[in-house]
């Protein structure tokens, strides 16, 4: 026989990009990057030039197919794989996603009558405008007692769909009403590629705050929300959720002509881009974290049993691995924090010092932060740049620097940065440690890990925990590809089960990155003031920051302040 592939594609907040996969071993034969043609919409609509609030993020859901129909005839092109051995697709998105769409499956914001109107928009994950909702919806959950709340770590995300949903109820109650059903994104790429728009059990649990067993939410906890929103689960809600792993349909014939692939090949179900990383680096056991290091981060562990832990972002049976409890938590900027320092705050010196050395800006002021050892630079950061996810779980917190002289020098300040998303993963790491979660050690996959080797071992100093690389450039879309691999079934030449697939496809780099016993001692007396700072700020002894962004003229919502 000959040998198989799957596709898988990642859809990331800047670009969508598909990789070709062996399925003999995971490696990925090529693969191709789509940079969305709007990018992240937060200033104002396309065309109409509509201005849009503080805290928005809005997509295009055409730039989604766009990467369809580029990327996956550049990989077929640029291998020159016959289409007939590509046995199944696969997808990851980034989540909660979501976006309104009509009877037909078509996105509102495709409609000419509602396309001025930002509500008819995708809202992208990092929305965080629907946060006097969420606000809301916590106080009212947490008041009736509503046993959903502990799964979620005591708190629902405004980035979660439900927040978003209600954000749209307050603000458009016309799009509300003419939404035929709230889709995340990944169900509606997987409904352009099918024909069948169904929803995957994976962004229902963690974003959608359904239960296998419970279902969502009770009539009676929606109607107590507001009571236009009585029966959401069973109208703009609805629909067949199905686990991970199996096939939403088929590649309809119209899909395949344009993308170059046969009609009739295996479409898994959507997936969210960490999740699917976690199979993609070979962990399908309990004690092993894994973290997508990008924009943001997310981490992701596997567990026997329910827990709760403060601040997570979810737990969901079955939700990454069947079989088993998949816990998500997260930090809302990461490499956005860098890529901030990098655009607004370095001086134009340091920018032609890396010009003339050939590097660009990060690897100019990566080098230069590793000549100091920790604890030198007298430097320590709060890293909620775009608020903090886990474990606070409050979009209005905001960042800060503490320690400047007239002395600090920009690759100090880089460095800084650096450790305080390190200390922000610590506080996670020993929210789920410290709660019967084992986390033993650190796999890292995504795009800073290949980028920054000095975060890397700053993550491994701070932790005190091995890390684990991704041997795979694109490690959640070997994942998809690994999920489509279980879609298609072992009798198309795939996989049966997800563990199965994992065994042979999973690729992790042989050297590891060890914690450096001097560092963790240091990193140690950071980390008790972090947290001194983290608690002063975050827990309501000081509010500063919430009063600072209540000030501001162009924010609308109330903020609660102590
Ligand atoms: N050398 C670097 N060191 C640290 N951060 C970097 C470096 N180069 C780029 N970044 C940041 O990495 C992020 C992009 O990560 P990537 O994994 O490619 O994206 P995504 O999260 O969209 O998948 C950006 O936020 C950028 O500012
Ligand atoms: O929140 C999730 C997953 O639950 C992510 O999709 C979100 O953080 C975006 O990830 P990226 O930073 O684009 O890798």
């Amino acid at each position: 026989m000959t040998t198989k592939y799957t596709i898988g594609v990642d859809y990331g907040t800047e670009s969508g990009r598909a990789v070709l996969v062996s399925l003999v071993d995971g490696k990925e034969i090529a693969d191709h990057v789509t940079p969305y043609r709007h990018g992240v919409i937060d200033e104002e609509l396309p065309e109409s030039k509509i201005k849009l609030g503080y805290e928005w993020a809005l997509q295009h859901p055409a730039d989604y197919i766009e990467v369809l129909k580029t990327s996956i005839p550049a990989v077929l092109k640029e291998t020159g794989i016959n289409p007939v051995d590509v046995i199944g697709i696969g997808i990851d998105f980034t989540a909660c996603t979501m976006l309104p769409v009509d009877q037909n499956g078509a996105p509102l914001c495709f409609n000419p009558k509602l396309k001025d109107n930002p509500h008819s928009w995708l809202k992208l994950w990092k929305h965080h405008a629907a946060q006097p909702e969420a606000d809301k919806l916590n106080a009212i959950a947490e008041q009736r007692g509503e046993k959903f709340l502990p799964r979620y770590g005591g708190k629902i995300s405004s980035e979660w769909m439900i927040a978003k949903v209600w954000q749209i109820l307050n603000e458009a109650p016309e799009i509300f009403d003419q939404t035929d059903k709230f889709v995340e994104a990944t169900d509606w790429v997987i409904s352009q590629l099918t024909n069948n728009l169904v929803r995957n059990s994976c962004t229902a649990g963690y974003k959608s705050i359904w239960h296998k067993r419970d279902g969502y939410p009770s009539n009676d906890f929606f109607k107590a929300l507001d009571p236009r929103l009585e029966n959401l689960a069973e109208t703009k809600l609805r629909g067949d959720i199905l686990p991970l792993g199996t096939k939403a349909g088929e590649l309809t014939k119209e899909m395949a002509n344009a993308i170059g692939l046969n009609a009739g090949i295996a479409v898994a179900v959507g997936n969210v881009d960490a999740h699917a990383a976690v199979p993609a680096m070979g962990v399908v056991t309990p004690g092993k974290m894994v973290m997508a290091m990008g924009t943001s981060i997310c981490h992701m562990v596997l567990g026997t049993e329910e827990k709760q832990v403060e601040g997570m972002c979810g737990v969901v049976e079955d939700g990454i691995i069947p079989g088993l409890y998949g816990y998500e938590a997260g930090q809302s900027a990461v490499g956005d924090i860098f890529g901030w320092y990098v655009d607004q705050a370095v001086p134009s010196d340091v920018k032609e010092a890396a010009d003339k050395k050939g590097l660009n800006v990060h690897h100019y002021l990566e080098k230069e932060a590793t000549k100091y050892q920790p604890g030198e630079i007298g430097l320590l950061a709060l890293d909620w740049w775009n608020g903090n996810r886990s474990t606070l779980v409050d979009t209005n917190l905001s960042g800060l620097l503490v320690g400047m002289t007239l002395q600090t020098k920009p690759d100090e300040i880089y460095r800084s940065l650096l450790e305080a998303t390190a200390f922000g993963t610590r506080k996670i790491v020993d929210a789920f440690h410290q709660n019967g979660v084992a986390v033993d050690e650190l796999y890292v996959c995504g795009g800073l890990p290949q980028k920054n080797q000095l975060l890397l071992q700053i993550y491994a100093d701070v932790t005190n925990r091995t890390i684990n690389v991704a041997d795979s450039k694109q490690t959640p879309a070997l994942g998809a590809a690994m999920f489509a691999a279980v879609a298609a079934g072992v009798e198309n030449g795939g996989y049966d089960t997800i563990v199965n697939a994992a065994e042979k496809m999973a690729r992790v780099k042989e050297e590891t990155i060890v914690p450096i016993p001097e560092n963790v001692e240091i990193y140690e007396k950071l980390y008790q003031e972090y947290t001194k700072l983290h608690d002063y700020f975050g827990r309501g002894e000081n509010d500063v920051m919430k009063r600072l962004k209540a000030i501001r003229p162009d924010v609308k919502e109330t903020i609660t302040v102590n």
